[in-house]
């Protein structure tokens, strides 16, 4: 199983800090001040050169919110992108898990994409594995006003999270972390990766190609299904994604057709049947707003200029606000 990589990668200095070093300073010292983050072992710094431990996780038992006081917000916004067109949605052809990129189409669709959501404060990424998911990721946020810069986040090794370690504190509050995950990967295709979806209709069936690629449970020739996608994905969102934005931070995703496809069945309460309908256009963005625990679907942002969604929240409202002095 891939590691869940930390938001802790950014700040993560261990080697390098003098020994008194003391946790507590060190999580001022995160891009985001989040105590959720340390629920889980992700956070997990091993012991320093010196072998003295400078950070213990602090292992949160659930979902729920603990630390009130201490939220950023109680609501927050929440932006769904699948990626711009790949090079195979361009060819037709099953792609799944292989990592191709984006078509010149794919990433003006992402940029478009970026110029709707360019209002929206992101305070965290999260993208798949996957280079085309990446892509959009990285190209939206070209457009946005704030101008923060995204980071990908390395935990492969201490090395790398030292390697990549940020020396400004200024520099890291004017960054995003990108937090990559295999989990939000689009569905595992099995044996219909690389084949044309034409031939492939034309070979099996309409009907049957229909069901492997929207049913909830009928899952494609050694493939995923949506529900074991699912699986994997939603658990994801519900560990990782979800105590974010109770937090209160806005989370952006950039993914894919079927991972959101799944991760919006949980949002909106869709049933197996209901979700064999929802389709995703390339490119687009959707924006739930996340408040008292619930999500509320509010669409796709039109762009730059559109004023409702800022009445959405009071929050964002105040940030336009405060972006329209400013910038
Ligand atoms: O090929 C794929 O990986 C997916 C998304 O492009 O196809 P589908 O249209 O079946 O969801």
């Amino acid at each position: 199983m891939a590691t869940v990589v930390s938001h802790q990668a950014i700040g993560s200095i261990v080697s390098q800090r003098p020994f008194n070093f003391k946790a507590s300073q060190f999580l001022k010292e995160l891009p985001l001040n989040n105590p959720m983050k340390f629920r889980q072992k992700r956070f997990k710094i091993e012991a320093t050169a010196s072998q003295i431990p400078v950070f213990e996780p602090v292992l949160s038992p659930s979902k729920n919110i603990t630390h009130e006081s201490k939220k950023k917000s109680n609501e927050a916004a929440l932006i769904l992108i699948r990626h711009g067109e790949s090079l195979w949605n361009e060819k037709n052809l099953f792609t799944g898990c292989v990592d191709v990129p984006l078509t010149e189409k794919g990433v003006a669709e992402a940029i478009e994409a970026g110029k709707r959501i360019s209002n929206i404060p992101v305070d965290l990424i999260f993208t798949s594995s996957l280079i085309r998911a990446q892509m959009t990721a990285m190209l939206a946020m070209t457009q946005h006003r704030r101008k923060k810069v995204p980071i990908i986040l390395h935990d492969e090794s201490e090395k790398a999270q030292t390697w990549s370690h940020v020396f400004s504190e200024e520099t890291r509050k004017q960054s995003i972390p990108v937090i990559a995950a295999w989990q939000l990967n689009e569905r595992m295709y099995g044996e219909l990766q690389g084949l044309n979806k034409e031939e492939t209709a034309e070979r099996y069936g309409k009907q049957q190609v229909h069901e492997w690629r929207r049913s909830y449970h009928i899952p494609p020739p050694k493939g995923e299904s949506l529900e074991m996608c699912a699986e994997r994905a939603v658990a994801y969102f519900e560990d990782n994604i979800e105590p974010e934005l109770a937090f209160g931070n806005n989370v952006l995703i950039a993914a894919h057709g079927n991972s959101l496809r799944s991760i919006i069945m949980y949002l909106d309460k869709l049933t197996s049947q209901e979700v064999t309908s929802l389709e995703l256009s390339t490119g687009l963005p959707l924006l739930y707003i996340y408040k008292d625990r619930k999500f509320m679907r509010r669409g796709s942002p039109v762009g730059p200029t559109e004023a409702g969604v800022y009445a959405y929240t009071k929050r964002l409202a105040q940030y336009r606000q405060k972006l329209d002095e400013t910038l």
